[in-house]
């Protein structure tokens, strides 16, 4: 019989963009890359998209700077183990895990990423925005590629890199079994997530997209901001030349996302966020596959 503490977990999601969400408040669990991928593992363990890591900021090498501002970091990895600075949805679900644990209600609260403090709102109607920030947009060509088809891509920086193609049909990103290749290598020297877009409508589009660190998912809402970004400077109704906010509609494969941008450059997301389940790890399991 084991005598190790047993590892609570619950799964989560933000418009299918799904999260395997590991309270650790005092940061005493260590999850190494391999600890991570097999979490995140869809046949061998509970499986996600990435993995949230709920760690109180005050006792995180990485947030202790910003404990005074917000009480819990939002430490994300990506589903094969590897860090990313931002995760929109991850975001979105990690306060609805700190509502669903009681640490907060709706309203207003602060959450440290690595990406900085971001501000989020839990409405009554049951969905979640964020404060997500400004985009900053690298100069220079980038160019994405699929096959036989290559197509210019905007450079759009939401704390993580992402690669905007606009083209003519969605099934033209193919199966996005690996990441599309991208050029100059220069552009993107950690990687890129790439989002594929079409015109849905007035202010509203839809996307795939292959991320880094995860392959193809159903949702990207760093993505989805990204996207938002680069269809308002294509389509001149870029806030900070028109002096007017601008929103745009964002479909994703799981569903919706409603992006906001403010002459002042900041950025607004919202859309659902769902705890599905909670459990506990098997006693020794994790240590067992990750030996
Ligand atoms: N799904 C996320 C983005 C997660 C990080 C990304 N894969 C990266 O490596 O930058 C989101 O909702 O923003």
């Amino acid at each position: 019989m084991s005598t190790r503490t047993p590892i609570a977990f619950l799964k989560g999601h933000g418009t299918e963009n799904d999260f395997v969400i590991v309270p650790d408040p005092d940061n005493v669990i260590d999850l190494s890359p391999a600890a991570v991928a097999a979490l995140c593992d869809r046949r061998a363990g509970i499986g996600g998209d990435g993995l949230l890591h709920v760690v109180r900021s005050a006792a995180h090498p990485e947030a202790k700077d910003m404990a005074a501002e917000a009480e819990w970091f939002m430490d994300y990895r990506n589903g094969d183990g590897s860090i990313a600075e931002m995760c929109g949805n991850g975001v979105r679900v990690f306060a609805r895990y700190l509502q669903h644990a009681g640490h907060t209600a709706e309203g207003d609260l602060a959450i440290a990423t690595r990406g900085g403090v971001k501000t989020v709102h839990i409405a009554k109607d049951g969905d979640v925005t964020v404060g997500m920030g400004k985009a900053r947009l690298p100069e220079g060509d980038v160019k994405v590629s699929v096959g036989e088809r290559s197509w210019p891509a905007r450079n759009v920086n939401m704390g993580n890199p992402h690669a905007v193609a606009f083209v003519d049909d969605l099934a033209h990103a193919g199966d996005l079994y690996s990441p599309p290749p991208f050029s100059p290598a220069s552009a993107y020297p950690d990687g890129v997530n790439v989002e594929f877009v079409v015109d849905r409508g007035p202010r509203h589009v839809a996307l795939r997209v292959h991320e880094r660190g995860s392959g193809e998912t159903r949702s990207c809402g760093t993505g989805a901001c990204a996207v938002a970004v680069a269809t308002a400077r294509r389509d001149g109704t870029d806030p900070a030349v028109t002096g007017a906010p601008v929103t745009y509609t964002v479909d994703v494969p799981g569903g919706t996302l409603v992006i906001t941008e403010r002459p002042d450059g900041e950025i607004e997301m919202t859309g659902p966020a769902v705890i599905v389940a909670e459990g506990e790890l098997e006693a020794d399991w994790l240590e067992t596959v990750v030996r």
